[in-house]
């Protein structure tokens, strides 16, 4: 099965996708690092030289390799990969999807000092800036975070928890 994980950034899609990964014993991909891979440049160098739209080409096109190469894995997807050129059609046509879904006073904790990583995020001086800027982009995606068949809110959203609700999922659906 292909496990998709999707959420706002600092939702912890990669940190806890990896180590799902490791528990169930499949290969793990993050979709921002297949794109810095293929395109042999930074998240940051492809949204400041070649813009966002560039870069959600790239995203959608790093996708499709990445669900026609891999039958079974977990998959970290980047926080705006459901929002944009029908990814999210094809997340839950091709496997199950969960949406992590963390309260943004949390998400401002985990990025503030590591919003400047983050381009959509970088141009926020303050923590306060950063929120507004959170609560902008989460209203802006929740209709496709929402229609994740899974969702986990509990504020450390850990592997044992994950393989509880697809396991659930699985012997329901
Ligand atoms: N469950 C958690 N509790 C606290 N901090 C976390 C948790 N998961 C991730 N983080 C931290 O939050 C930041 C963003 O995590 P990351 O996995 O990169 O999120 P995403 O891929 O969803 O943007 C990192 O600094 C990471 O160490
Ligand atoms: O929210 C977004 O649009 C983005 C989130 C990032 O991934 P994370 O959600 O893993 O931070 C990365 O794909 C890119 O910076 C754009
Ligand atoms: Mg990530």
């Amino acid at each position: 099965m292909r496990l998709y994980l999707i959420g706002m950034p600092g939702a912890g899609k990669t940190t806890l996708g990896r180590s799902l990964a490791q528990s169930y014993g499949v290969p793990f991909v993050d979709l921002d690092a297949e794109i810095v891979e293929r395109e042999q440049r930074s998240i940051s160098e492809l949204f400041v030289g070649q813009g966002e739209e560039y870069f959600r080409q790239c995203e959608a096109d790093a996708l499709r390799a990445v669900v026609a190469r891999y039958p079974v894995l977990v998959l970290a997807t980047g926080g705006g990969t459901p929002c944009f050129h029908q990814n999210l059609e094809l997340l839950l046509e091709t496997g199950l999807t969960l949406y992590l879904a963390v309260p943004v006073p949390e998400l401002v904790r985990r990025l503030q000092h590591a919003a400047s990583v983050r381009p959509l995020l970088a141009a926020t001086p303050d923590a306060a800036a950063l929120e507004v800027r959170l609560r902008e982009t989460l209203a802006a995606r929740q209709r496709f975070y929402e229609r994740a068949p899974l969702r986990c809110t509990a504020p450390t959203c850990s592997p044992e928890v994950v393989r509880r609700l697809v396991a659930r999922y699985s012997t329901t659906a």
